[in-house]
């Protein structure tokens, strides 16, 4: 248990909001820091935030950092996208070049620095889709670096907030997706490269104002919807938070998304010494 104070800065991604730190020389374990994001992310007795980010010494040799992400709740999850966008731009305060590698558990994501507040990240997996019917909702599911499912709603339903957390609860819970659950994201097509989202994240239990991770798995599911085969693509998410942009790879023949980046705002918010 880590019972000393701890120097932060508070950052977020699209509205999608972290208490980032540098864990070099700290070296808190991933335990330390499951059992402290319950504490700091709290928004009425801790700094408050959707997530916790330690920026820690590398566990691959091709990465030059490890991202430790922990939800609200202290519990894992795979990937964190908006995240990644703060932790690089950190790491890049830091002295780390304006490109860079970091891993996130066993996978190595690449890292650009585009301006003071614009940031890329390059995810190294390949991503497909699998349909499911779940009652009367046909649902996408799409392992962007961490579990996501994808169902379309009408424009007006996505401003109902109350209504979409109900019904994002009930499929982050629901038996199918157990025993890990899943993020859940209600999409609407503006037009043929763009829409709109909102996300349900599980470990949050809570619509955030963005989920990059999110995002991809919504651009990769409209794609698929509209039946479209262009080998590169480029899709704007909308999202409450802000507009994040998601460029892939789509290969026809095996029906596998690849070369698939995450560009969208960082922003530093405050500095602070949780204590
Ligand atoms: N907000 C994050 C996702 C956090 C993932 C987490 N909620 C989970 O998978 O449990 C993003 O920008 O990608």
């Amino acid at each position: 248990m880590f019972n000393s104070a701890l120097p932060f800065i508070k950052m977020h991604g699209a509205g999608n909001d972290f208490v980032v730190f540098d864990n070099r020389k700290l070296q808190l374990s991933e335990e330390d820091i499951a059992s402290l994001a319950p504490d700091i992310c709290d928004r009425k007795f801790g700094v408050g935030s959707d997530g916790i980010l330690a920026l820690s010494i590398p566990q691959k040799p091709e990465a030059d950092y490890t991202m430790i992400y922990r939800n609200p709740d202290g519990s894992n999850a795979g990937m964190c996208g908006n995240g990644a966008r703060c932790i690089a731009l950190f790491a890049y305060s830091l002295g780390f070049d304006a490109t860079h590698t970091f891993n996130v558990h066993n996978q190595v994501y690449q890292a650009k620095i585009i301006s003071e507040d614009t940031v890329s990240i390059s995810f190294p997996m390949e991503a497909s889709i699998s349909e499911q019917q779940i009652n009367e909702r046909r649902l996408y599911q799409i392992h962007t670096g961490t579990e996501h499912i994808v169902t379309t709603v009408e424009e007006a339903d996505l401003k109902k907030s109350d209504l979409l957390k109900k019904q994002g609860k009930k499929l982050r819970y629901h038996e199918h997706f157990q025993p890990k659950g899943t993020n859940v994201n209600f999409i609407c097509g503006t037009n043929s490269k763009s829409l709109e989202l909102q996300t349900y994240e599980r470990g949050v239990e809570d619509l955030t104002l963005a989920c990059g991770t999110g995002a991809i798995a919504s651009a990769l599911a409209w794609h698929h919807i509209q039946k479209q085969h262009q080998p590169n693509a480029k899709y704007q998410v909308k999202t409450e938070g802000g507009t994040l942009n998601i460029h892939f790879s789509f290969d026809r023949n095996t029906n596998t998304y690849s070369n698939i980046k995450l560009e969208g705002p960082a922003h530093f918010v405050f500095k602070g010494t949780f204590l």
